[in-house]
């Protein structure tokens, strides 16, 4: 929650907007509210004073051990509950799904950047449904889901062999294996090399539109009235940064699709998430312009989406594996076991795989990708646990506090993927990161059987034949990275240096065979 405004801009802004912040607090202080429980405010700001830049959930998961899981705050007067613990989180998101399952109205991006409508801003409406179906069809469906098998398998030939030849680029070659398997799903189109046009384009779009501040965070988004200041003002720079945004994510959208549609006209193209959603819309070839809205934007969605997300975990593997050497040991003895040497693990051992299958949930667990989620806004005002909760106020789970509570996990910060070993089926369920790492309700990430399924197969496949090894200094001395994540949206990982070796002679072989069986068999 970022405000991105400095002193100036501040004194002007606050000239302006002081008179009507007033009547709005008024407006809130006299409707008799109980409201939960939180920092005490100060007019005009609220709590902004006490929210740092960086770093927020761990100042909120401060705040939760004095005033509990379920806290309000304001910034100036826009009212903000920060949720805590899964529990309170399911029973707002979850058993009141009908109140919680819009989004607050993200004012720089929608009316700035992405003009046009895009599901994950949208409020929970018809329009919305019909997205959520077309996402459900094509990411929620277990036929489909197999479907993408071959798509994510040959990807993982290119990732492991990639990994051979220049180790050093481990973070490049990761980013590319899930750009790669996005842009196969969304568009049908084949990533052939590192340098991908639309690849290194989108990348670029996506870090232009997330440097703009975080969801709902611009002074903007605060101030709606700012959006009608000159460009020579102080304070309206924003302007001139969200035109470049809104250029890129434009042409985000346009230039995979257009290719797609003239591939169309003139050949059969693969089928993709694209393809499929213009098979739902397109009786007679003709689509309305809400139609192609609705198809172009859910198609960029997903590849924005799911690229810097499932990245995310699969980095916090590699660091995990390089801090942790003992914990990829005994992955590796349980692969060799259970698998053998003569191929590589596929979904089908997944349940045989245990101490795999907790390092997957561990490494969602020690670095949660999004770790304030995506917020949610409730639609009326309601009551929780004998407090009121104003209408629109905007509902943030602190997902990061979930993954550090230490009664579920103790020793929260070490990376111990044996906490989830020897469970019995509740405490299993109870402590899955998965039941809130990808968000909640209805509007939980539709991507997360695939996303899932590609940080499992990667795991696996990279613990069955290679060694990530710790790299060392120039005096010979062993370099053992910190866990350190970057602040923002997601939590990327910080750049750290480690060693990927093969494991085996038969290990290179494995990999070998298996790029030449994906260049022998193409997806069709
Ligand atoms: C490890 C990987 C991933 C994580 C941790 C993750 C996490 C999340 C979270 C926290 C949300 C917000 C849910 C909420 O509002 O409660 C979300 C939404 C979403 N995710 Fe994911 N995601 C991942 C991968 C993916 C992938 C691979 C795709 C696409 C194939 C995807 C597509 C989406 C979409 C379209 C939404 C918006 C849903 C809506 O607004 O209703 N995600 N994700």
């Amino acid at each position: 929650m970022s405000t991105g405004f400095n002193r100036t801009d501040a004194l002007v802004i606050t000239s302006l907007l002081f008179l009507i912040l007033l009547i709005n607090r008024l407006a809130l202080s006299t409707r008799g509210h109980r409201l939960p429980p939180g920092p005490s405010r100060i007019p005009f700001l609220g709590n902004l004073h006490q929210v740092p830049l960086v770093d927020q959930q761990k100042t909120f998961a401060e705040w939760m051990q004095k005033y509990g899981d379920v806290i309000y705050i304001e910034l100036f007067s826009k009212p903000f509950l920060i949720v805590s613990s899964v529990q309170a989180a399911q029973d707002l998101m979850e058993k009141r799904a009908s109140k919680y399952s819009d989004r607050p109205y993200f004012l720089l991006l929608r009316e700035f950047v992405m003009t046009k409508p895009l599901m994950i801003f949208m409020s929970y409406d018809n329009r919305y449904r019909r997205l959520r179906r077309w996402y459900q069809g094509s990411l929620e469906n277990k036929a489909v889901l197999e479907g993408y098998r071959p798509v994510q398998t040959r990807e993982i030939g290119r990732l492991l062999s990639s990994l051979m030849e220049t180790s050093e680029d481990f973070i490049s070659h990761i980013k590319r294996f899930n750009g790669a398997v996005m842009l196969d799903i969304a568009y049908g189109h084949r990533v052939t090399s590192v340098d991908d046009e639309f690849m290194i384009f989108a990348d670029k779009t996506i870090a232009t539109i997330t440097a703009l501040g975080s969801f709902a965070a611009t002074l903007v988004d605060f101030f709606p009235i700012m959006k009608y200041l000159p460009s020579w003002m102080p304070g309206s720079g924003f302007k001139k940064q969200a035109v470049r945004g809104k250029e890129m994510w434009d042409a985000m959208e346009d230039i995979p699709y257009q290719k797609l549609r003239n591939a169309m006209e003139s050949d059969s193209v693969k089928r993709s998430f694209t393809t499929f959603m213009l098979d739902e819309v397109s009786h007679d070839g003709k689509l309305t312009e809400d139609d192609e809205i609705d198809v172009k934007g859910s198609a960029t969605l997903m590849y924005a989406a799911g690229v810097d997300t499932s990245m995310t975990s699969l980095s916090t593997l590699m660091l995990a594996m390089t801090i942790y050497p003992e914990v990829a040991r005994k992955a590796q003895a349980e692969i060799d076991q259970v698998v053998g040497l003569s191929r590589l693990p596929d979904l089908s051992d997944r349940d045989v795989l245990p101490y795999v299958e907790s390092i997957v949930k561990e490494v969602y667990r020690w670095n949660p990708p999004a770790p304030l989620g995506v917020p949610h806004c409730v639609r009326d005002d309601d009551n929780y646990r004998g407090y009121d909760i104003p209408g629109g106020s905007m509902i943030v789970p602190n997902v990061w506090a979930m993954s550090r509570d230490s009664a579920l996990y103790p020793d929260p910060e070490a990376f111990r993927p044996e906490r989830f070993e020897g469970l019995d089926a509740n405490a299993t369920s109870l402590l899955d990161p998965r039941k809130y790492v990808f968000g909640f309700g209805r509007r939980i990430c539709p991507g997360r059987y695939l996303a899932d399924s590609s940080v499992w197969l990667v795991t696996a496949s990279i613990l069955a034949t290679m060694n990530v090894g710790r790299a060392r200094d120039a005096a010979g001395h062993e370099i053992v990275p910190a866990p350190s994540f970057k602040n923002g949206i997601i939590s990327h990982v910080d750049p750290f240096v480690c060693t990927i070796l093969p494991r085996s002679e038969r290990a290179v072989r494995l990999i070998e065979e298996l790029v030449a069986h994906s260049a022998e068999n193409p997806i069709v």
